[in-house]
């Protein structure tokens, strides 16, 4: 059973976390905690401790599938992201490797060697000021609290989301991430996004539905939109409209952990700036890759395998899991499985 393997290899991670000489030995799992008013202990599911998250922000991850931590990124470390990604657009650095993404609604229009052009750039991790973010010491010491020790940067995106043209291209459908994932379990996977200037409805923020971390990975397919999807912005076919929606509005730094079953998209951009937001998923090393051929991930292989032959000019067959053994980076630990 994957939930089964899941606990068994949280457990074994636990043990390394914290050997039992440590002031916060912890031998099983799941881990207990005492609440604040120190009445009732609580087991937790889906985090390690590392004597930094609280037994409520435990708790919330638990219960929600993600948990926002205010003002972890320096205004300056946003400055020099900004910058980075300014010199990419206007071509003053080549970064091997990296997708560039246009808006559907002006992918066909002429090429303009601006940010103004760009909806999102991808696989950053060749380019060393941006990747700098999926290093920062403040991240990793979150991020180790759901996947334990050895840590892998697997996918690194800046989302720069256009205003919207009047089609509603700008907006991200619902989905869960893990669809593009190859690689399990998935407890131990985790996405950091920080918000690279307020975020709010008006310029697009994150929509999550709460709980839905505790579901499985849903069919995914393109929306039925008529203003035009976005190359790859699948989204979950069916899911419960009636459940409760939270907008995540964050500022400058703020970052948000989130697991990768969470049910998550994000708005139109009403205003006329460019909405960024930096984000990097993390693996455990010790995940290791599944087949999906005969799973609802079938079709993003296929759309991912013929996007990445392109890129790399090669036609010979390649699968899911090659393009992310080529992609993936060690942070922290040792590259054990991926
Ligand atoms: C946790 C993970 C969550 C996610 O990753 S969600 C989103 C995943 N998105 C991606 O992986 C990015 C996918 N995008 C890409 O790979 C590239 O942008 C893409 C689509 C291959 C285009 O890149 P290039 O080939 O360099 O661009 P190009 O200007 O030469 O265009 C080639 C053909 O693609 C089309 N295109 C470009 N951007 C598009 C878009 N945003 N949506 C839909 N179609 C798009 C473009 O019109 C052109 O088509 P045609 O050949 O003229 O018919
Ligand atoms: N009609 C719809 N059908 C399916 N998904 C939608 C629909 N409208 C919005 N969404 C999705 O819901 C999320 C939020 O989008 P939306 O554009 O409605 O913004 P919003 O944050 O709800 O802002 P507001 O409600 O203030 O307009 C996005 O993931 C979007 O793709
Ligand atoms: O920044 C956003 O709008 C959300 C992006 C996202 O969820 C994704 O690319 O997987
Ligand atoms: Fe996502
Ligand atoms: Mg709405």
């Amino acid at each position: 059973m994957e939930e089964a393997a899941a606990a068994a290899r949280l457990g074994t991670i636990l043990r390394h976390l914290c050997p039992p000489t440590g002031a916060a030995a912890l031998t099983t799992f799941p881990t207990s905690a005492q609440t604040a008013s120190g009445k009732h202990p609580m087991e937790f599911h889906y985090t390690l401790d590392n004597n930094l998250l609280t037994p409520e922000q435990r708790h919330f991850y638990d219960e929600n599938g993600y948990l926002l931590v205010k003002n972890l990124v320096s205004g300056e470390d946003i400055e020099r992201f900004r910058n980075e990604f300014a010199k990419i657009c206007k071509k003053e650095v080549q970064v091997p490797g990296l997708i560039i993404m246009r808006d559907v609604a002006i992918a066909k229009s002429e090429f303009v060697p601006d940010q103004k052009a760009v909806t999102k750039i991808q696989d950053f991790q060749e380019d060393e000021e941006l990747f700098r973010y999926c290093t920062l010491p403040q991240i990793l010491k979150y991020v180790e609290c759901f996947t334990g020790p050895n840590i892998m940067a697997m996918h690194t995106m800046l989302i720069n989301k256009p205003p919207d043209s009047g089609k509603k291209s700008s907006r991200h459908p619902m989905h869960q991430d893990l669809h593009y994932f190859p690689f399990r379990p998935a407890d131990l996977i985790v996405c950091s996004w920080t918000a690279m200037e307020q975020i709010d409805r008006s310029n697009g923020c994150l929509v999550v539905l709460p709980g839905t971390h505790k579901g499985s990975l849903k069919q995914h397919d393109y929306p039925d939109w008529e203003g035009g999807v976005n190359k790859m912005y699948h989204g979950v076919r069916d899911y419960n409209k009636n459940r409760p929606r939270v907008h995540l509005v964050m500022e400058k730094g703020d970052t948000v952990f989130f697991h990768p079953l969470l049910i998550h998209g994000s708005g139109m951009n009403r205003t006329q700036g460019f909405r960024k937001a930096i984000s990097c998923h993390y693996a455990s090393a010790d995940c290791h890759y599944i087949e999906v051929k005969g799973t609802s991930q079938e079709n993003i292989e296929k759309e991912v395998v013929e996007i990445a032959q392109r890129k790399y000019g090669v036609n010979t067959p390649i699968t899911l899991k090659d393009t992310w053994m080529i992609r993936g980076r060690l942070v922290k630990g040792e590259r054990t499985n991926l």
